[in-house]
């Protein structure tokens, strides 16, 4: 067990890359995908679960724990790890894009962020240097620096100013993170769409020098064409030595397209939330377990798939509890989805670290039916 934090590229593809991220709290094996948890649970997973759907990580939003229960009392209680019982590592988010897509009343200024909580109305700030402490307290491994987002189709204008507030708050980040051996923490690339505001993010951030690199500002709304155009080039100027995690993303052709193109990290609800909508991700495409066709189908999702949902269920029995609204119908979805999803990753770190990537792409693209199965 190592008591730094380190990440050794072990083979690379075209731009794709595989390698490991060592932490104190265990390996994270790259291309990783990172099962959200938002208040201190994946929604609807025991811990133990989720280990064993793949993750080698999972994310916790500091804009949530900061309103409920709040960072001061999960530090009392011994940190986010034995809280929410997950002893691997935990990236969290540093809280600014909730605040823009959850919080109310929001102020913003060269400080930071004034809002209001959507849970009960209450006043709360969020600076760089409140979030490092919020993520201190949380004891998360991966700390992200506070950062603005802006929202798509934005003017130039707006894009650069954001992004040079964004920067200037990364020096904050970084100063008030301290040397912290163990936890890392990680820059966040903004410049919208603009290629020249990429790079010039892209510089700020290596001047300041961090452990790890996120691509941010993308999946809001750009479509998947004008997100991989901006992969086409943002990550290139990011240090090849360093982790590169994309925030947000996605569905799962997003997350090949976006391996393709050089990110090691990501992270998206879209596999946990499905499950709970009955949208279920299968090799071969999208089955909504809703429509009727199902309800006497004994077949289970996914005949290739060896998850709890696929191995024990039919088709017909997940239709029945999802149209009954029970429990189990949301656990043995999001089971499988977040399965589904960590066999995609595995398929292609052993892809790349085989050299056949190109060839797993194409399968992977071959293999998916047009709408449901
Ligand atoms: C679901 N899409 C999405 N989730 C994001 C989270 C983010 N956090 C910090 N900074 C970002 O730019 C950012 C972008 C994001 N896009």
């Amino acid at each position: 067990m190592t008591e730094r934090f380190s990440f050794e590229l072990k083979a690379t593809d075209g731009k794709a890359r595989t390698g490991v991220i060592n932490t104190p709290r265990g390996e994270i094996r790259t291309p990783a995908f990172m099962p959200v948890g938002t208040a201190a649970t994946v929604k609807a997973m025991m811990p133990e679960s989720v280990r064993a759907t793949g993750a080698d990580i999972l994310l916790g939003n500091t804009y949530h724990l900061m309103l409920r229960p709040t960072a001061e009392r999960i530090d009392r209680l011994g940190g986010l790890h034995k809280f929410m019982n997950w002893d691997r590592p935990i990236l969290t988010d540093s809280g600014g894009f909730q605040v823009m897509s959850l919080a109310g009343l929001r102020k913003l200024t060269e400080k930071g962020v004034t809002f209001k909580s959507h849970i009960d109305g209450s006043k709360h700030e969020l600076t760089p240097e409140r979030s490092m402490e919020i993520q201190k307290l949380l004891g998360s491994d991966i700390v992200m620096c506070f950062d603005e987002c802006p929202a798509l189709p934005a003017d130039r204008d707006r894009i650069a100013e954001s992004m040079r507030l964004s920067m200037r708050w990364a020096a904050r980040s970084k100063e008030a993170f301290g040397d912290r051996p163990g936890h890392a923490l990680f820059g966040i690339q903004q410049g919208g769409l603009e290629a020249d505001f990429r790079e010039e993010s892209a510089e700020a951030l290596k001047e300041i020098g961090f452990d790890g690199y996120a691509v941010g500002g993308l999946a809001v709304g750009e479509g998947q064409e004008a997100m991989f155009g901006c992969l086409d080039h943002a990550p290139d100027h990011l240090p090849k030595d360093k982790p590169r995690y994309l925030m947000g993303v996605g569905k799962p052709d997003d997350i090949v397209g976006a391996v393709a193109r050089g990110i090691d990290m990501m992270d998206c609800v879209l596999p946990s939330r499905s499950g709970r909508t009955g949208q279920v991700f299968t090799r071969r495409g999208v089955v909504n377990i809703k429509n009727a066709r199902h309800a006497d189908d004994p077949r289970p999702l996914d005949e290739a798939c060896s998850c709890p949902a696929c191995s024990n269920y039919s088709r017909a029995y997940l239709h029945h509890v999802y149209r009954s609204n029970e429990m189990i119908s949301g656990m043995l979805l999001t089971w499988h989805n977040l399965h589904y999803f960590q066999e995609i990753m595995q398929g292609m770190r052993d892809a790349i670290g085989a050299g056949t990537f190109e060839d797993w792409q194409a399968e992977f693209h071959a293999q998916r039916a047009q709408g449901d199965i």
